[in-house]
């Protein structure tokens, strides 16, 4: 055979290469793709070389005149400036191995300039880790980075055994139970109670009656344990585990949103029939948003039609993180019997009552060597694609070694490049314990995690935040409960210690307050501590905060961001049936309010009504429920009512003059500009731009107050006001008739006139709404979600079920879930999640301008 290396440079590298180059889209504005054609082209003549069609000869000249071509058209530095614009460093390699691999001559030396300046960067951080390490003595410095690279190796030692993870998945998918599992395991509870059970006990951390009548969860639930796994040498290591059990229900997003925003990792929990869903979606943008790291768990591996590299593929194309398996299951549906862990390749099957004991054996069946293979395979070059170290194995053709297959996952899943895809069954207790070692082997501890704070006393500059216990004290209160003895506060401590007794100040308003006492949660239960150190989770009592608020020592001027809080789309009118309960009333309605940010009460003193909105039916209904059942108070409730919005609809100038002359003091003040549209749907934007002072700041300063006071109540239905910019560039002011509240009010005016003359428009916020149902109610639900102007955007058909995705006005939908019920016999289910706010169609409008204005004139009448 003539010698194709001289040619083409490594072919085995390249024959490796080329099904990932030609799959793979590039991150960023390259593509790999001029490069993949003229290897594959290459590729394709050697193979035909190789089964004895063509000659040694054409291939060579052949492959020569590739490598003229990519000559021709790209010089040394563009191919650099290409490897420069790449952010994956793994590509960057492999368009540069393949590169090389064409043009030995010509490219190879960008390739070992750009590598050169990779090692380069990674001795530039090593040695500014150094330097840094000296100042590690005086924490305020900016020595907090040098710190996190170089730990204290018994601070390192101890972050070493701890895991802050959350469980997060669509509803149903089996989160309860699969934690119920952890628990038991954990040696946590002593035994197991299934979610709706028949023994009525109910799951550990569905701990509210509700929760367990309903079989959902409501309310995050924070836990903790300790997992022992086996190290390599076979010494027992014992991790602490906290954990927090989140509800899969839309309308409790808040639990999921503030859980992500404190936890270094999640398992993300998927059924093994239906695959992503709805929710999963919604889960894994949440987890983007914290840039939190994931295992997944398929679970339910034992129902019928489970299937899951199907859940796996969706992973990959829905969500579009790099995920493979490292399980393979044995045996599926009523037949699922355990698991082969694809790094070590051994069977692990479930032992003892519930599982208790795994035993592990050599052994693999038969009939699953051969997938066992593949998806190992798969697995690595999965990993290959993400993780530089095992790209260059990969490229080498080598085979990794079990360390160097796990160093691998680790790292790309806390890079948040990839997540690890586990199988198993919670409900027939099988293939949990090793999601657990997942847990431990995958997930990051705190020290691995960058968590940053904003240093008020330098400009609000970003610091990486230490988990050392001997730095002074920063934590985020993430959660409120209201208990029976007081406020509890759920704390995320970020560095330094929390001691019982010890002062803290509150970052909003430098409020000294002090800790009585400090739990652990587990469910309901607590249990007491004298400390907490740094990168755990606590509560403590007596600590009046709001939800998001940042704790430090009083030296340090930090504080953190707080979590995302959605808007409430849905309201309705409350009021307690019997007056005698009104100071019950106003008290539930306080505590659900500081507990639940997106719980919000307000008071409409035009209709005299008590106003509640939240995010779905389903969140006031049970807010309903609680108030009757801890609070013993019967509420009447209206109708609920669509959170509608108004909005500008195109630019007006306006000059107004506000004089009032009646004798004494008088108003005057004159606002000069115009209003528009802001061009998206979202805040309203308020812009001075006077030149030579015809109003002065405090003048100015109360326009912008009478600015916002209008976009609180527009003009058109006293709904909220959307995407409308007030500019205001000139005016007058008098002598002695100005005032504040003149200003205020002549904005406010200007404001009225100008967006009823724009031709507004009132907005209603339209809901991603996703719909499964077994197949034979295919029909019938659609009619359904046509009857009720829904848009249908797509469906899939499963095997017995189908799914539909649609885009549906809120005002649609009331009512929607009894509907779906009779039609589907009860089997069908929906997700509604709010996506935008756009235009109400014009008979709708219509309506709600005119019985907007019937009730103001029935009130003037009065
Ligand atoms: N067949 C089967 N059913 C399961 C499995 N795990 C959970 N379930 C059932 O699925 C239902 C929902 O389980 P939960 O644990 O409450 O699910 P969840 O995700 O916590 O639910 P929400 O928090 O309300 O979203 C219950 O009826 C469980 O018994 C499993 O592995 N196999």
């Amino acid at each position: 055979m003539f010698s194709l290396r001289s040619v083409l440079g490594a072919p085995s590298a390249l024959r490796q290469l080329l099904p990932s180059v030609s799959r793979r889209s590039i991150p960023g504005a390259l593509s790999l793709r001029p490069f993949s054609h003229m290897i594959r082209n290459s590729l394709t003549r050697l193979r035909a070389t190789s089964s004895g069609t063509g000659s040694a000869a054409a291939v060579t000249v052949g492959a020569t005149r590739q490598i003229e071509q990519v000559r021709g058209m790209k010089t040394r530095s563009s191919v650099k400036r290409l490897c420069d614009g790449c952010k994956s460093q793994n590509f960057l390699r492999l368009r540069c191995a393949s590169t090389a691999a064409l043009r030995p001559s010509g490219v190879a030396p960008a390739y070992q300039s750009v590598m050169r300046q990779w090692e380069q960067r990674r001795n530039a951080s090593a040695s500014a880790s150094a330097v840094l390490e000296a100042a590690a003595a005086s924490p305020e410095s900016l020595s907090q980075a040098a710190i996190i690279d170089n730990l204290d190796p018994i601070e390192a030692a101890r972050l070493d055994k701890v895991r802050n993870i959350g469980i997060a998945a669509h509803i149903d998918s089996g989160k309860t139970t699969c934690t119920e599992r952890v628990l038991f395991y954990t040696g946590r509870i002593k035994a197991i109670h299934e979610v709706r059970g028949r023994d009525a006990v109910g799951a550990k951390m569905d701990s509210m009656d509700l929760e367990r009548e309903k079989g959902i969860t409501i309310q995050s639930a924070a836990t903790f344990c300790d997992w022992v796994k086996k190290d390599k040498e076979g010494v027992d290591q014992k991790y602490h585990i906290n954990l927090i059990d989140t509800p899969g229900h839309i309308d409790f997003t808040i639990e999921v949103e503030r859980a992500l925003r404190v936890l270094d990792g999640a398992v993300m929990i998927l059924c093994a029939v239906s695959g992503v869903q709805s929710q999963t979606i919604t889960v894994d943008r949440q987890m983007r948003r914290y840039n939190v790291p994931r295992i997944s768990f398929v679970n339910k591996m034992d129902r019928m039609g489970a299937n899951p590299f199907k859940a796996i593929d969706q992973i990959n194309t829905k969500l579009k993180i790099p995920a493979a398996a490292v399980q393979v299951p044995i045996g599926a549906e009523d037949e699922f019997e355990g698991v082969v862990d694809l790094i070590r390749m051994k069977a692990l099957y479930n032992k003892g009552e519930s599982g208790e004991e795994i035993f592990e054996t050599d052994v693999i069946p038969e009939h699953l060597k051969e997938v066992c293979e593949e998806r190992r395979a798969m697995l690595i070059e999965t990993l290959a694609d993400v993780d530089d170290e095992m790209a260059e194995i990969f490229l080498d053709e080598a085979v990794p070694t079990e360390d160097q297959l796990r160093a691998a996952i680790r790292r790309a899943t806390i890079g948040l490049k990839f997540t690890p895809v586990f199988m198993g069954s919670a409900l027939a207790n099988k293939s949990v314990q090793p999601m657990l070692d997942g847990v431990v082997d995958f997930l990051p501890n705190p020290s691995e995690v960058e968590n940053l704070a904003l240093d008020q006393k330098r400009n609000e500059a970003s610091v990486k935040l230490v988990p050392y216990n001997s730095l002074p004290f920063v934590g985020l209160a993430f959660k409120l409960e209201e208990s029976n003895f007081g406020q509890l506060t759920y704390i995320r401590v970020y560095q330094g210690t929390l001691r019982k007794g010890s002062n803290v100040f509150n970052a909003r308003n430098n409020k000294k307050v002090k800790v009585p006492r400090i739990v652990r949660m587990h469910s309901n239960e607590m249990e007491e501590v004298s400390e907490i150190g740094a990168g755990e989770i606590c509560a403590v009592f007596g600590v009046e905060c709001a939800s998001g608020d940042t704790f430090t020592d009083g030296q340090l001027g930090y504080s953190m961001s707080s979590m995302f809080v959605p808007e409430p789309v849905i309201s309705l009118s409350i009021k307690p049936k019997q007056t005698k309960d009104a100071a019950n009333f106003s008290k539930a309605m306080a505590r659900f309010q500081r507990e639940d940010p997106t719980f919000r009460v307000t008071y409409d003193s035009e209709s005299e009504q008590t106003i509640i909105s939240g995010m779905g039916e389903l969140h006031l209904d049970i807010y309903v429920e609680r108030m009757r059942r801890e609070y013993r108070v019967d509420c009447e409730t209206g109708q609920p009512q669509v959170a509608y919005r108004e909005t500008i609809g195109r630019r007006v100038d306006f000059d107004h003059l506000l004089k009032k002359q009646t004798g004494g003091a008088g108003d005057y003040a004159r606002v000069m500009g115009w209003m528009e549209p802001t061009g998206v749907l979202e805040d309203n934007k308020f812009e001075q731009q006077i030149v030579g002072g015809s109003i002065s700041e405090k003048f100015l300063y109360a326009c912008e107050k009478g600015f916002n006071l209008s976009c609180e109540k527009g003009p058109l239905i006293g709904h909220k006001v959307l995407g409308t910019s007030m500019v205001i560039n000139d005016g007058a002011t008098h002598m002695t008739d100005s005032s504040e509240m003149a200003f205020k009010n002549a904005t406010q005016q200007a404001f009225r006139k100008a967006f009823v003359e724009s031709n507004p428009a009132v907005l209603e916020p339209l809901m991603k709404t996703v719909v499964t149902a077994p197949s034979e109610f295919q029909g019938d639900v659609i009619a359904l979600l046509n009857k009720r102007g829904a848009t249908i955007n797509d469906t899939e058909t499963g095997v017995d079920e189908f799914t539909i995705y649609a885009d549906c006005s809120l005002n649609g939908m009331f009512g929607f879930s009894s509907n779906l019920r009779a039609a589907t016999q009860g089997k069908g289910e929906y997700t509604m999640e709010f996506s935008h706010y756009e235009k109400a169609p014009p008979q709708v409008q219509k309506e709600l301008i005119a019985k907007y204005q019937k009730a103001q004139a029935d009130r003037n009448k009065k």
